[in-house]
């Protein structure tokens, strides 16, 4: 079997092709550059990350490429991330990278060769009466199956997630002990290659700024100025400038560029209990029944705990009805659904209000 797997210089992809080595396989690693190289302001240190992988390689004695997708990313992640922010949404740079250029750009460059993809995402696959699903990860905290909620079906059957068994605190010890050479590398803070650059100065380059007011929503009092709405994200708590908080961003107004917050420990307007989910992507098949309502856990955003509730398909949409009051639902963020038990992701769709 040929198996590709992608090396990024973090600690949890060189234990995946450890352990593949360890089960006899020789994987070809490839690394997968995203920065760019000729924006000093905005360039990704990739150096340092190709080195570790290059010595992961030597250390087994494998294949190493790097695969140049700047391009693509920057032509299809970037865009579609500063598309979103332009209109109020919370966008997930994080989540296209994977559906579009790990594992789209990713396999029509390199991985069509291959016959396995294997990445260190902790997440994993189980095969139902011949089907592949795509199933969490036996550690709670660190599953990333909300990031690859959006693959398809072909991509998650040639998919192998070797950490999907594995705890974090497994994955550095294996690390130390087989002295890989990324084993004491802090973890990164996941979003490819934006979580790299601060945020802020990214937006702020592509949208600049503009003052507007920032409004309490009970009383239409204006409380202070903001630098342009598109800083800002609904449920967001910290970074606003205000003082006599907490106070919650609740609402953004993308004609006035005004920022609606509310103030309170428990404010009830933070709070939501529905949701709907527009163009619903199924990974492998659609398990639910027609106008019925399905008991579901789910996620809309990245978090180590899942939501549980229930989803009906109302004419477009999906809505999910959470049986707890769910805070800061962002609409443009991914609504992740599981089943009953949160063993398989069965898909995703864009949050509406
Ligand atoms: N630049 C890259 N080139 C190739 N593969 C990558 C790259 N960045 C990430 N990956 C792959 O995607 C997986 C998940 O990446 P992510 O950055 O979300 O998580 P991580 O847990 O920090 O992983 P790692 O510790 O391996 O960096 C990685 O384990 C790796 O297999």
């Amino acid at each position: 079997m040929e198996i590709a797997a992608l090396i990024s210089g973090g600690v949890d992809s060189a234990v995946s092709v450890h352990l593949l080595c360890e089960q006899g396989y020789k994987p070809h690693l490839f690394y997968i550059k995203i920065g760019m190289d000729t924006d000093d302001g905005l360039t990704c240190t990739a150096e340092e990350d190709i080195e570790l992988a290059e010595a992961t390689a030597r250390k087994y004695g494998l294949d190493f490429d790097i695969i140049d997708l700047q391009k693509e990313y920057w032509e299809r992640v970037v865009a579609y991330t500063i598309d979103k922010v332009k209109q109020g949404l919370t966008p997930n740079p994080d989540v296209m990278c994977n559906k579009l250029i790990k594992f789209g750009c990713f396999e029509e460059k390199a991985g069509y060769a291959y016959d396995k993809i294997v990445t260190g995402h902790y997440a994993s696959t189980r095969i139902i009466d011949g089907q592949t699903w795509l199933a969490t990860a036996k550690d709670p905290v660190k599953d990333q199956t909300d990031f690859l909620a959006q693959i398809d079906y072909l991509q998650v059957s040639k998919l192998m997630f070797p950490l999907g068994e594995y705890m974090k605190e497994d994955v550095r010890r294996i690390a130390k002990e087989a002295k890989l050479p990324s084993a004491l590398r802090k973890d990164s803070q996941g979003i490819c290659f934006l979580g790299k650059i601060n945020y802020n100065d990214f937006i702020r380059r592509f949208l600049g700024e503009q003052t507007g007011k920032i409004i309490e929503i009970e009383s239409g009092r204006i409380i202070g100025t903001h630098r342009g709405f598109w800083f800002h994200t609904i449920g967001q708590r910290k970074g606003l400038g205000l003082s006599g908080g907490p106070w919650f961003v609740i609402d953004k107004d993308v004609e006035q560029n005004i920022v609606y917050v509310s103030r309170g420990y428990d404010t009830e307007k933070q709070y939501g209990n529905t949701f709907q989910l527009a163009g619903f992507h199924f990974i492998t098949a659609n398990p639910w029944t027609e106008g019925k309502e399905t008991e579901i856990r789910f996620k809309i955003r990245h978090t180590d705990t899942f939501g549980t509730g229930y989803i009906v398909k109302e004419n477009n949409h999906y809505l999910v009805t959470s049986n707890e009051k769910i805070q800061g639902i962002a609409p443009g963020q991914f609504g992740v659904i599981y089943d009953k038990d949160a063993q398989l992701c069965i898909g995703s769709g864009e949050i509406r209000r």
